[in-house]
């Protein structure tokens, strides 16, 4: 007898369909059951307003956590950087599968990169946090770029370059990679991907959650097979840093940690957890940036102190007055 498939909540844009259709088939191979996929249309998918007025937490998120307590769906697949911070009691994190590339990548015309583009430049982005660091990295090398806030799917951010609307725009590059389209899409564009020294990627970029409810225990305990622990301390550190500033996913604040490893002369062997930490003025005229390391964390508990540690230090050096700035 097979059993009945399982019911993957989704979002119908081409990203989530294939952030879904990857863990679909991982949950196939995993479970030798049929993974069926169910679009479900989330509030952000059909506003027209900009992100930051939305009001950030949660917007893609909603209707798919409806979905699940409904019971219409038996698990969902969210990019990370789009789940709100505090848990919902009611919805268990079953798995965050191995990270993405996180960095951010500048997608512009005619060669140029962040470094080369021209004084006055226009580029898309509607995001509070790559705003800060732009605008920065522009005032300290001298130049004016000027941040146009932009909507839509990946295909309609990058058509504003192609039809000669902007000069550039960034994107996660994990998005970009997971629809396959760094060659597809981008054509005669040139990608840079940006150092983590200029922009810090939102907390969680990169990473997926794959997320159902708390009492289906035995679910949860299945998909826990794709969890990978040292994503899931990292983005465990960059969430709790973004919490402790009590701040949404839509503001001005940047964080990324990593494991430093050192050769032991039997290979690789992580040292210490890295995190670092920006939040700033869109205008970039102030940045907090921040950094600190501690022992490879062994416990959730341990990733979250390191992340509310760092953001105490950030709160210290005036990071609350930066992101009370709400303005586009
Ligand atoms: N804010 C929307 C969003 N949510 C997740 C990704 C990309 C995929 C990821 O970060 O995992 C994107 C698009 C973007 O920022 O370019």
């Amino acid at each position: 007898m097979t059993e009945r498939a399982l019911r993957l909540g989704t979002r119908r844009s081409k990203l989530a369909m294939a952030q879904s259709g990857h863990v679909a088939d991982a949950v196939r191979q995993l479970t030798g059951r049929p993974v069926e996929l169910v679009e479900i249309t989330t509030y952000g998918d059909v506003s027209r307003e900009h992100l930051a007025q939305i009001g950030g937490t949660g917007v893609f998120v909603a209707a798919l956590r409806d979905a699940l307590l409904a019971g219409e769906v038996d698990f969902a697949v969210h990019s990370l950087k789009d789940l709100p911070t505090t848990q919902h009691p009611d919805l268990a994190l079953a798995a965050i599968p191995k990270r993405e590339d996180p960095r951010d990548v500048l997608i512009a015309r005619d060669g140029l990169t962040l470094e080369t583009l021209p004084d006055g430049a226009r580029v898309g982005t509607g995001s509070p946090r790559r705003m800060a660091q732009l605008n920065a990295f522009a005032r300290s090398h001298g130049l004016r770029i000027e941040t146009v806030p932009i909507r839509g799917n990946i295909d309609t951010r990058v058509g504003y370059v192609h039809k000669g609307e902007l000069d550039a725009v960034v994107l996660a590059a994990a998005g970009l990679n997971r629809i396959g389209g760094t060659e597809e899409l981008t054509g005669s564009l040139s990608l840079d991907f940006l150092s983590f020294d200029t922009v810090l990627p939102a907390p969680g970029q990169g990473a997926l959650a794959i997320e159902c409810v708390a009492s289906a225990t035995e679910l949860v305990a299945t998909l826990g097979a794709l969890d990978d622990p040292h994503t899931r301390a990292a983005v465990t550190a960059e969430r709790s840093l973004l919490a402790a500033l009590e701040a949404g996913c839509s503001a001005p604040v940047g964080a990324l940690a990593d494991l430093l490893a050192e050769d032991s002369g039997r290979g690789q062997m992580f040292t210490e957890m890295r995190l670092r930490g920006v939040v700033g003025t869109t205008d970039g005229s102030t940045l907090v940036q921040l950094s600190t390391t501690g022992p490879v964390p062994t416990s959730i508990d341990a990733a979250t102190a390191l992340g509310r540690e760092l953001a105490h230090e950030m709160l210290a050096k005036g990071a609350a007055g930066l992101m009370g700035e709400r303005a586009l």
